[in-house]
């Protein structure tokens, strides 16, 4: 292994999706398996001790791919010569929060990120934002980054993307890796719109396939949008494996391509394609090449997914307003 290390920074390395992060990307699945990577873990002061003892389990996990594993409590050295930045560490909402408390408090946390990004990252810096409100925590990161392109700021859709295969799967008894073209428009949140018109299910049309407008109504949407609360339910705390999992995904994808003749979801700044305004951090279907992603163009949208990316994108809208008027972005 005689490439360059690539510096991998995770905040909020000591929560649950860390835990199930760090030690995938440590073995080589983020970038892969000839990747030598440098772990930098950004915590709070509160629980630094605690990522102290997930580096120890890294290492003593022997990965070849990891050359090292570094502790910081302040953005500034967190995100210095960061070539990736995966931001886990949000403030989730509590009883009685409001709304714009919650957006407060998260640009307390993603406004700094940014600012840490912009001045201390290296030039091919690439964010996933994974800590919710995550489209609305991005742009906050992004516009305290100002000497860094928007498009390298992005949020997590891609759960949202494999929970829409893991269902279509299921319903039908096709393999997930016989399944195509599934999007997620919108936000992270349970007004997204996961679309199956041009999905492809062993190479047929989806909805053709399943030839029943009431299931996707009924069924489908509502349980691939409000799947995360039905985890909390079942499993008293909130995904990480399979959050973990997507974030390896879509940092996967971007960096090393998505397949010819598929694409995958992720939320990006928008450039006004398919009617969403320009800037704001939408799920749209991405393909990635050479390190960029670009949106799926030429998609026609029947009304049936025009009402619900509208009413999707309308909720961004409203999120990007409130951090305006706080004075976030
Ligand atoms: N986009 C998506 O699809 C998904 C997003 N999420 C979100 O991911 C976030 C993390 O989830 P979990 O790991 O389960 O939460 P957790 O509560 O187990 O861990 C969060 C960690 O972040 C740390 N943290 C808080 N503020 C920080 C800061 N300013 N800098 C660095 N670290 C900080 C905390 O100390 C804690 O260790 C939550 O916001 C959750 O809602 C979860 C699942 C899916
Ligand atoms: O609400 C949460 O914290 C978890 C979440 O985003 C999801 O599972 O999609």
């Amino acid at each position: 292994m005689t490439r360059t290390p690539v510096n991998v920074t995770v905040t909020g390395a000591a929560g649950q999706i860390g835990y199930a992060l760090l030690f995938r990307i440590a073995s080589g699945q983020l970038l892969g398996k000839d990747v030598p990577v440098k772990l930098r873990l950004l915590e709070i002061p509160q629980a630094v001790k605690a990522a102290e003892g997930t580096a120890m389990e890294l290492i003593d996990s022997a990965f070849p791919n990891l050359v090292a594993v570094d502790i910081f409590d302040n953005p500034a050295d967190g995100f210095a010569g960061a070539n990736v930045a995966l931001l886990v560490g949000a403030r989730p909402r509590t009883a009685g929060m409001e709304r714009g408390d919650l957006l407060s408090a998260n640009g307390g946390i993603f406004g700094p990120q940014g600012k840490a990004i912009n001045d201390g990252a290296a030039d091919d810096i690439r964010v996933l934002v994974v800590g919710n409100p995550a489209n609305t925590n991005a742009l906050i990161a992004a516009s305290a980054a100002p000497d860094v392109p928007a498009e390298r700021f992005t949020a997590m859709t891609r759960l949202d993307h494999n929970r829409a295969l893991g269902q279509l799967s299921l319903k039908t008894g096709t393999p997930v890796s016989e399944i195509t073209k599934v999007t997620i428009w919108g936000n992270h949140s349970a007004t997204q719109y996961p679309d199956i018109f041009h999905a492809e299910i062993a190479g047929k049309n989806a909805a053709e396939v399943i030839n029943d407008e009431a299931w996707l109504a009924n069924d489908f949407i509502p349980t691939v949008a409000k799947r995360g609360a039905a985890i909390i339910e079942a499993r008293g705390a909130s995904s990480a494996a399979s959050a973990a999992s997507a974030a390896i995904d879509h940092v996967h994808s971007w960096v090393n391509g998505t397949p010819e003749g598929d694409w995958v979801s992720a939320a990006i700044p928008s450039d006004g394609s398919y009617g969403v305004p320009e800037g704001i951090i939408s799920s749209f279907p991405v393909t990635s090449k050479d390190g960029k992603w670009e949106i799926v163009q030429g998609l026609e949208i029947n009304d049936f997914s025009r009402t619900r990316i509208d009413a999707s994108v309308a909720e961004l809208i409203e999120e990007r307003d409130a951090v305006k008027a706080l004075g976030l972005i």
